[in-house]
């Protein structure tokens, strides 16, 4: 039998719903219910896709970057809730204006990537220079069902309490107990498969940033803010499908960064075999991983993932770097972890720890260019933070090519990155 919790609507949501009528006609929210899977049910009022969907139900801490982290392809199939109560209140920005690097200048993919999200309290209007909709029009327009109303802190002390759980948001009909839904496991299958770049594209670096430098890429669904990273300090970038035998090209290019990416690590294991040929060629090629990417060439190195209870998803998760002592804000979105006590400690070392749960954060080659981080330093609220380690592997490419001499003209002409496209491949 089923418990029910909160069945009443937040008194705050109430009003607001009345309110936003009075501002717009076609503003009237239908009732929705959460339910999760052997645990509560949630009610409140629909403000997002007419459709009911199923997904595992994760939680973010962050304040701020609902546009971003709804594009971030990690959330691939989630239903996301956001403990921040008011989301909503700066609306959404285009999703399709580019930067000077032809990447996207305010999303982390062209498309909402979770399935469904949860809020206590959604503003229907919105403000902000940048804004073109609405959080509530984003949501329609993309098929994404949308909650609000629900008390987000006795979720969360349930999500936290038993783990992250599979869950349903169904829009409509009051909530029918005796209702035998299934629930999706969306882990259940290679999500990393879903988010990929169907074929390799390139981002050229405009000449007055190049460095000359020619990054490979694996794409196992990178945000955007990832390439601009790369690209802004000075690399072209070819990017390649995750599952792309990146050991027979590795050698033409500078370095090889692996992205972060939605679901579980083990999915990926012929990225894994690769990754480990790649290593066992290139011995002193630079390679730099993010979250997923850790987690795969951690694999790769023979260490083992494991699934966290409820993962760790805010922009304040302080990590510690192992080798200076000092402590990193960071910002993090992952619900697996790199198991420390199966580093291969002969050749690895753990590089961040953090201090919350204690849980890995990174790990570093002993004497090859090689490092990764479970955490996101491409995500810099500080505004600095750990940017650093971009600076690092750059770092290391330059001197990989003052060892190695290499000519990136002749690897950019041998790998005829003029005929690719010059953006993802959907
Ligand atoms: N942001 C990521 O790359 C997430 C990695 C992995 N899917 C996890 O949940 O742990």
């Amino acid at each position: 039998m089923l418990r029910l919790m909160n069945v009443k609507p937040l008194a705050g949501l109430r009003g607001l719903a009345t309110a936003a009528s009075k501002f717009n006609k076609t503003s009237r929210l239908d009732r929705a219910t959460l339910r999760i899977k052997d645990g509560p049910v949630f009610s409140g009022y629909s403000f997002g896709a007419n459709k009911n969907v199923s997904g595992e139900a994760v939680f973010t801490t962050s304040l701020v970057g609902y546009p971003e982290s709804m594009t971030d392809p990690s959330y691939k199939g989630q239903i996301l809730c956001f403990t921040q109560p008011l989301i909503g209140n700066y609306g959404v920005p285009s999703s399709t204006v580019k930067d000077e690097f032809n990447l996207l200048k305010y999303m982390e993919s062209p498309l909402v990537q979770c399935i469904g999200i949860v809020v206590a309290d959604v503003a229907l209007e919105y403000s902000h220079w940048t804004a073109v909709e609405s959080l509530q029009q984003w949501c329609q327009r993309s098929g994404v069902a949308a909650i609000t109303g629900v008390d987000t802190r006795q979720l969360v002390s349930y999500l936290r309490e038993k783990g992250s759980s599979l869950a349903r948001i169904t829009v409509g009909e009051e909530y029918d107990a005796d209702e035998d839904a299934a629930f999706d496991n969306p882990e259940s299958v290679n999500l990393v498969h879903k988010v990929t770049t169907k074929a390799p594209f390139h981002v050229q670096c405009p000449p007055e940033h190049s460095k000359g430098i020619h990054i490979a890429v694996l794409d196992c669904g990178a945000k955007e803010n990832i390439l601009r990273c790369l690209v802004e300090r000075g690399a072209s970038l070819t990017v390649f499908p995750y599952n792309y035998p990146i050991h027979k090209i590795a050698n033409k290019f500078d370095g090889v960064f692996i992205s972060n990416g939605p679901g579980d690590p083990t999915h990926c294991s012929t990225t894994v075999d690769h990754l480990k040929e790649t290593m066992e060629k290139n011995p002193e090629l630079p390679i730099f991983g993010i979250c997923l990417g850790h987690q795969l060439l951690a694999l790769a190195s023979g260490a083992k993932t494991i699934k966290l209870k409820y993962g760790n998803r805010a922009h304040n998760i302080p990590a510690l770097d192992l080798a200076t002592g000092k402590c990193h804000i960071t910002s993090q979105n992952h619900g697996y972890a790199v198991d420390v006590a199966t580093l291969n400690t002969s050749e690895w070392e753990p590089y961040f720890t953090n201090l919350n749960d204690l849980s890995n954060e990174g790990m570093k080659h002993k004497t090859k260019p090689i490092f990764l981080t479970q955490f996101h330093p491409e995500a810099k609220g500080g505004p600095l933070d750990t940017g650093f380690l971009f600076d690092k592997f750059f770092q290391n490419i330059q001197n990989y090519k003052t060892t190695n001499g290499l000519n990136l003209a002749n690897v950019d002409n041998s790998l005829l990155v003029d005929i690719l496209p010059h953006e993802r491949v959907l």
